[in-house]
């Protein structure tokens, strides 16, 4: 069989999907999706291969589950495992040279978990609808479900080994105890439950606990107006790396992304990007979008993706996206929670090079107000424990 290649496959955008797989269909090789092993790493490439099946039926589809370096060693700190030239591929580092050698033609990611820079010929292909983007507070067995971070004991424990999740609650609860805790979403829920569990709470997205089911164990969800934290850039949302060059897969995602979703990362992304911070620098974000008329936005409070329920309220999309601005609310916050500066604003942003400036600009402001000495001590903290361990490891 001759081999299919991209310009045989180029079709004008307007075109249909069963343009691209009409007749020749069969012929196709499957789409081999490369994913992480967890449980919900595979629930998470399954709802990538059913979006991707939905939009083009007459296709195959491989769901490749791989063991990566980071799984593999659980017991090194994380902070000490993804050190330097390690950071990057430790979570991508097989699956991105899987996709590089054709064995792979996509990558399902959490946004959150992708570096904001990648290797040189792969890209960011498509994001899909994001899931709830916020933080969710998950208490002990011992404690009333209900039990809010307002009404959590004054001394508790909170077990997180996100630094952006400590950093907000040292600020807002400062008699809180930080001890880390890592392992997938399973692992954790056992640590926290165990007979004589260290724990009052922990924190987690709840994207990666409503995936599997188990939403119920959610207290309360935090946000701005609960809660007081913001989220992760890009939590809760599916990311599809791909080749650069794979213009076939790049005009199949057309079809499967979500452009609010995309705009609103985009945002996230390149404020993160301009703050050159990496997944372990204490950014919070919050974007949402408002109905927007020549230039004047109605109504004083943005409208919602999620009640405070962590109900999904049903967003309107025959509305153009293009009648409506961006919210962005962020902030950078010092580790020991005791320094922080906030923005918000919000841009109508009709492009995704639109909402990419609106991040830059807001980066700017931040940092103008202060967020470059938070996130140069940060820096300099890190070079430091990084000299340390290196001289550790020499003389051992
Ligand atoms: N760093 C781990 C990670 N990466 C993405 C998610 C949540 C799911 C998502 O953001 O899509 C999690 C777990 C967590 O933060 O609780």
């Amino acid at each position: 069989m001759a081999s299919v290649t991209a310009s045989d496959l180029q079709t004008p955008s307007h075109s249909t999907p069963q343009d691209i797989t009409k007749s020749t269909s069969t012929n196709f090789p499957p789409i081999n999706i490369g994913t992480r092993r967890s449980v919900l790493a595979q629930i998470q490439a399954q709802s990538v291969e059913k979006a991707l099946k939905d939009a083009y039926p007459d296709r195959t589809y491989n769901i490749c589950p791989i063991l990566v370096q980071g799984d593999k060693d659980k017991i090194t700190p994380l902070q000490q495992l993804s050190q330097g030239e390690n950071a990057k591929s430790l979570w991508t580092g097989e699956l991105e040279s899987m996709l590089e050698k054709g064995e792979l033609d996509v990558i399902v990611h959490c946004l959150k978990d992708m570096p904001t820079q990648l290797p040189e010929n792969l890209a960011l292909g498509a994001i899909l609808e994001r899931e709830d983007p916020r933080d969710a507070l998950i208490v002990s067995p011992r404690l009333p479900k209900g039990t809010t971070l307002a009404t959590l004991p004054e001394n508790s424990t909170i077990g997180t080994s996100s630094v952006r999740r400590a950093a907000q609650l040292r600020r807002l609860y400062p008699t809180f105890n930080f001890i880390d805790l890592r392992g997938n979403v399973g692992t954790r829920l056992g640590k926290l439950d165990a007979d004589g569990s260290p724990f009052t709470a922990i924190i987690l997205a709840a994207a990666g606990l409503k995936r599997l089911g188990m939403e119920d164990r959610i207290s309360q969800y935090l946000s701005s107006d609960s809660g007081g934290m913001l989220y992760a850039v890009g939590q809760g949302a599916l990311a599809i790396e791909i080749r650069k060059n794979d213009h076939v897969m790049k005009d199949m995602l057309f079809n499967v992304k979500c452009e609010r979703t995309t705009r609103a990362c985009s945002a996230e992304r390149a404020l993160l990007r301009t703050l050159e911070g990496g997944c372990s620098v204490p950014i919070g974000v919050e974007t949402s979008w408002r109905r927007w008329t020549s230039g004047v936005a109605i109504g004083a409070e943005p409208a919602k993706d999620y009640d405070r329920n962590g109900k999904a309220i049903e967003l309107d999309h025959k509305e153009n996206i293009n009648d409506q601005e961006l919210v962005l609310k962020t902030v950078v916050v010092s580790v020991d929670g005791k320094d922080s500066v906030e923005h918000e604003t919000a841009r109508r942003v009709t492009t995704v090079e639109e909402a990419e400036a609106l991040g830059r600009d807001v980066a700017k402001v931040l940092i103008g107000n202060g967020a470059d000495k938070i996130l140069e001590k940060i820096s300099a903290e890190k070079q430091w424990a990084a000299k340390k361990l290196v001289e550790a490891s020499g003389a051992a």
